[in-house]
């Protein structure tokens, strides 16, 4: 997979002997008519996998997410599902979707098994219902809080009642949108390995700004930037890119060093005799030390090339 922006998307995944295909063709969004969110989005996603997608605040991350589960519609372009528009095959994706969405509401009264068989009822689960409960709340590390009212629970368990609720139909899609803003490291870390131990045979789109959640989980990476993708690929050939361009430089001056305008301060590392500045740029300052770039440089020389 490359950058290039102009491949139509194809998610393909397969469920037991069945192979099912979603294209998504040029699509855009635009909320109001002067202000694409979206455009000319074009990816290719096959699984087993799970998929980061980056970008700063305001990016598309969350529109993209939206547009996908059917939650909104997109102003231009596709979405097939093995060659049918989504728009006739709503309900074939549902059967096939978890989503945790970034502002999940949870009943706060409720309990979590109350909560997880509240949402098995609306997910249509039949006679497997009480197995799939179970099933979740195992998986998700929540037996012990299964009969605790979720207003009770701390962040990170409330987030993965989110992702047990998401994984009740044992989908084959599972897309979750920002789930680990607001954790403490430890939950962080918690959470995300639930995430990947969950993924199994699953096509997995976990949308998020901490780049250290795509790093240790995602064998693939797409960065959007202003409603484009910048790029699509594995993280090793993002911080190929960034090489020669990222290096550390000691100075004992408070301000900082002087450093051209297309370069960035990445970090500071206060020293004995000063700091140490690890800057990002296209053309480094003379007198700086090379470094291997780490995934979060790659992503910041990304964004900086781009404007
Ligand atoms: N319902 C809406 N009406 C109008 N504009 C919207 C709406 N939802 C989002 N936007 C705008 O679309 C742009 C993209 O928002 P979106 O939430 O998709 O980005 P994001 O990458 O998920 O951001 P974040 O990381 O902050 O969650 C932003 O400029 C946002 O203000």
């Amino acid at each position: 997979m490359s950058g290039n922006r102009n491949v139509s998307i194809y998610l393909i995944w397969r469920v037991g002997e069945k192979i099912m295909e979603i294209e998504i063709k040029d699509l855009s969004k635009a909320y109001r008519p002067e202000k694409p969110v979206l455009s000319g989005i074009n990816l290719e996603f096959r699984p087993p996998s799970i998929v980061g997608l980056i970008g700063p605040n305001g990016a598309g991350k969350t529109t993209f997410m939206k547009i996908l589960v059917r939650q909104i519609l997109a102003s231009t372009g596709s979405i097939k599902i093995d060659g049918t528009d989504i728009s006739k095959s709503e309900n074939d994706l549902k059967n096939h979707l978890g989503y945790l969405p970034q502002e999940f509401g949870l009943y706060e009264e409720l309990t979590v098994y109350q909560f997880l068989d509240y949402m098995a009822l609306l997910k249509g689960l039949g006679l497997e219902k009480e197995k799939r409960i179970k099933n979740c709340i195992e998986k998700t590390g929540l037996s012990e809080k299964k009969n605790s009212r979720i207003r009770t629970l701390s962040g990170g368990q409330k987030q993965r009642v989110g992702i047990a609720q998401a994984l009740l139909n044992d989908p084959e899609l599972l897309i979750v949108d920002e789930p680990t803003v607001g954790l403490d490291p430890a939950e962080r870390v918690r959470f995300r390995n639930l995430l990947a131990e969950n993924a199994n045979h699953r096509l997995v789109l976990l949308s998020t700004h901490i780049i250290e959640d795509v790093e240790s989980i995602c064998n693939r990476l797409i960065v959007l930037y202003r409603g484009e993708i910048l790029f699509d690929g594995n993280p090793v050939e993002l911080i190929k890119k960034a090489a020669g361009h990222v290096g550390v430089l000691d100075s004992d001056c408070e301000a900082g060093p002087d450093i051209e305008t297309d370069c960035i301060v990445t970090s500071r590392l206060i020293t004995e005799t000063g700091a140490q500045y690890r800057i990002v740029g296209d053309k480094l300052p003379s007198g700086i030390k090379p470094v291997i770039p780490s995934l979060e440089d790659a992503y910041m020389y990304l964004i900086t090339q781009s404007g």
